[in-house]
Formats: structure tokens, sequence, C-alpha cells
């Protein structure tokens, strides 16, 4: 059977402001973009450019004022709010910086609970595969302050895998990390996209953690502004150091050609 091309989210003229009048902040000025079914898409751009309130519209997790933004064929855009709730509840994954576990339940206690909030039963099968795939099978019955962050964050992880949601959204998801849990948790959420067919999202700063994307994607004041297909640390580093002195003189470089001709950035991504 021929493989499904069509993106599994999508948003087009997206538009979110927060205020009005004078104070009025254009988060969102207008984003047309297409999420890969069966990929790793990083979100990229400096701070306050609107990656986190792209994840949040495109998850349901906050509201557009204009646009419309489908995922896995639904119309998230016009669903009131009990039907995001089921939507984020049954299609969706999230995983964020502070892990959020719950801090009374052990490990497999948090990676069921989605099922067991939405009363579906466990698939044994699944569950064995994913909880193997974060390699904790000898931490199930601890509780989250018994593990390290990193593990911590792959419970969190499989939590968000467990239930085989049409995509997980990772808001930072390494951002409270060290690099070595970094690169496990990093290398687990690419493995679900390879070897379990899942779609993965992800807002960083890091642009190591951005390499291990099939796609970055660079946000500026709002609007896309460029992208690299199959990254490494040093082109997704280039293209932001192409970002930089284009905001300041003309609006929307395309960064990814930008990046084939500009100079690998020195300066530190952190203060991006
Ligand atoms: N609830 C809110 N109320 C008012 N302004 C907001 C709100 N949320 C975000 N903003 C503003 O919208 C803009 C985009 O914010 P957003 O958090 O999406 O950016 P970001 O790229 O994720 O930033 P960072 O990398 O610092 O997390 C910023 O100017 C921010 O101050």
């Amino acid at each position: 059977m021929a493989r499904d091309t069509t993106p599994i989210a999508s948003a087009r003229g997206l538009v979110k402001t927060y205020g009005r009048g004078d104070t009025a902040v254009h988060a969102l000025a207008g984003v047309d973009v297409d999420f890969g079914r069966g990929e790793l898409t990083a979100i990229m751009g400096p701070s306050g450019s609107g990656k986190s309130t792209l994840m949040h519209c495109m998850a349901g997790l906050d509201r557009t004022d204009a646009g419309t933004v489908v995922v896995d064929g639904l119309e998230v855009s016009g669903m009131n709010e009990r039907k995001l709730t089921r939507l984020r509840r049954d299609r969706l994954g999230f995983v964020f910086q502070a892990f959020n576990l719950v801090p009374t339940l052990t490990a497999l206690e948090n990676i069921t609970l989605p099922l067991d909030i939405a009363r579906r039963p466990v698939d044994r099968a699944h569950l064995d595969t994913v909880v193997r795939a974060v390699g904790l099978e000898d931490r199930l019955d601890h509780k989250p302050s018994e593990l390290s962050g990193g593990q911590q964050q792959r419970v969190a992880c499989a939590r968000a895998l467990v239930t085989r949601p049409a995509v997980v959204f990772a808001d930072e998801p390494t951002g409270n990390l060290d690099s070595t849990s970094s690169a496990e948790v990093l290398g687990f959420l690419r493995r679900s996209v390879d070897e379990l067919g899942q779609s993965v999202v992800m807002v960083t700063h890091d642009p190591t953690a951005a390499s291990y994307a099939h796609r970055v994607l660079f946000l500026a004041d709002g609007r896309l502004v460029g992208e690299v297909v199959d990254p490494t640390t040093e082109s997704v580093l280039a293209a932001l150091a192409a970002l930089r002195p284009a905001r300041s003189t003309e609006p929307a470089a395309p960064a990814a050609s930008a990046a084939s001709a500009a100079p690998v950035a020195t300066s530190s991504p952190a203060a991006l």
C-alpha cells in the first residue's frame, strides 16, 4: 500500500494576537505550515518569535484569532472546549520541559495514566514496546523523586506515546536535562518516529536537539522564515546566524538557502 504522505497537522493563515491596541503582541502573524506524517519536526527561532504559541494553537491548548488548524484530518480551530479536551486526550501526546509527572504515582502508573483517564484498556504489547524503547524496564516501580531528570523525561515520553497519539507535541523536552540525558530523550523521540511510525513536533532552542529532526522550521516575529531539511548541528547554527542579520534589515530571508551560504555561527545559540 502506498505510504500516506498527507501532513499529520497543518495550519493556514494562523494569527494569534495577545492584548489590544498599543500593547497588542502579534505572536503569530499569518503562519502557513505543514507537519510531516511520520516525521520529527523541530521548531526554532529567537525568544518571543512565537514557537510555543504555534505549538499551543496546533495542539488545541490555545485559541487562534484567525486561520485554520487541522490535525489528523480534524479541524481543531472550530472545536468547542469539550471537543478540544477529547482531541487532546484521545489523539495527542504532550512532553513538557518540566516533566509534569504525578509525584505520588510510580513510573508505570504515570505512563498508563492517560489510558486510565480515558478509561481505555492497556495494550500490554504496546506498553512493553514503549517501556523497552525508553529503557525503563527496571524502574517501573519507582516514584518520580527516585528517578533522575533524564529518567523522568523518558517516563513522560512513554506516557505521551502509550496512547498511540496522532502527534506528540514536545515543548523544550530537553530544556532541563544534561547533555547525556538529552541525547537519550532525543534518541528515543527520533526512534519513536523511525521505528514506531510516530509523528513528533518539538520546540527547541538547542541546535544539537534540532539535529535529531527530519526538518527544522524557523520562526521570527510570528512568521515562518525558513527551514532546513535533514539538519546537522552546523546547518542549524548557520541558519540561525543567517536569521539574525536578516531580521534587522529585511523581512523573511529563506533560512534554508541562507544556511548553505552562511558561515557557521560562533556565538552561543542560547543567546537567541
Ligand atoms: N498569554 C500571553 N499573554 C500575552 N502575551 C503573550 C502570552 N503568551 C505569549 N505572549 C507573547 O507572544 C509572543 C510569542 O510568545 P511565545 O511564547 O510563543 O514565543 P517563543 O518563541 O516560544 O519564546 P521563548 O523561546 O522565549 O519561549 C511573545 O512576545 C510573548 O511575550
